[in-house]
């Protein structure tokens, strides 16, 4: 069976060329079948500010209205994604960048009102296309995707990195790919003490996921990063790692199992 690795890569090491420098070649260098999925959280933010837009999360999901939108195809459809591919490329990595809209690889709905909470431009995941990005693997093409998708009627919605690297990794498993699919931030793993690299928690399933929210030790970005992981398990990823970029290619980090 092919075998897939899906790396989603942060916004805080997206932030810090050296880091990123450092990321992509490890992702070069890692044998086989490859996607990269990046976020810019960070990055979006910073230029929003310096336009004069104020950027506001909402349970680690930005509230997009029609600016921000803008800001937000800017940055990771252009700036971040663009980099990145020309980066892989001069690594030997015939990267291809893409947000959803290409090739209809990611389509979405724009998402309802929740609690009262108007997200604006967000989507919400419909279907990625994992025959159509198998076809690019399998044609020597490594996909670098941008946390951005398409509603089919013409308009681009802002959608969660993590959200993006889950629905790829969930496609490949579908189309019979044997995936695997690794988040990489800045700390070692899901940790027990936040203070502690050293305490990196080695498994965790959904009741303990459960356990570690209502304690306190799992909060903030961790919780959407983890339930995506644990969706991606259930849809039949073969394995999902939460890790630091510099443990790419090895196994050390977090297992997140079913
Ligand atoms: N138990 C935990 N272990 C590690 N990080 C945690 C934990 N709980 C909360 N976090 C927070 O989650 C953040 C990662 O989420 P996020 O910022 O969304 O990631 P990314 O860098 O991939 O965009 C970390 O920077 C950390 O502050
Ligand atoms: C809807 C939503 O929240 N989209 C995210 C997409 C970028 C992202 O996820 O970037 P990181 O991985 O760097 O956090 C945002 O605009 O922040």
């Amino acid at each position: 069976m092919e075998q897939v690795t899906v790396i989603k890569v942060g916004g805080a090491i997206v932030e810090d060329a050296e880091r990123l420098a450092q990321l992509l070649d490890r992702f070069a260098a890692l044998p086989g079948q490859k996607v990269l999925v990046h976020g810019g959280g960070r990055r979006a933010t910073k230029v929003a500010s310096a336009l004069g837009i104020e950027s506001k999360m909402v349970e680690g999901r930005r509230i997009t209205d029609a600016e921000m939108l803008e800001v937000v195809t800017m940055v990771y459809g252009g700036l971040v994604n663009k980099n990145i591919v020309a980066q892989l490329q001069s690594r030997g990595v015939n990267a291809v960048g893409l947000t959803g809209a290409d090739m209809n690889v990611i389509r979405s709905h724009k998402r309802p009102k929740k609690d009262g909470v108007d997200y604006g431009f967000v989507g919400d995941v419909d279907k990625a296309d994992g025959h159509r990005l198998l076809s690019l693997i399998r044609g020597g093409l490594t996909p670098v995707m941008a946390p951005l998708t398409h509603d089919g009627m013409g308009h681009i919605l802002n959608t969660n990195a993590d959200t993006i690297a889950a629905e790829t990794a969930k496609a490949l498993a579908r189309e019979g790919a044997s995936t695997t699919l690794v988040y990489c931030f800045e700390k070692a793993g899901v940790l027990a003490d936040p203070d502690d690299e050293g305490s990196v928690i080695s498994t965790i399933n959904h009741d303990e996921f459960v356990r570690l929210v209502a304690n306190g030790t799992i909060s903030g970005g961790m919780i959407p990063k983890i339930t995506n992981a644990l969706a991606a398990v259930d849809a039949g990823v073969e394995r999902v790692i939460i890790t630091k970029a510099e443990n790419i290619g090895t196994s050390t980090g977090t297992v997140i199992t079913r």
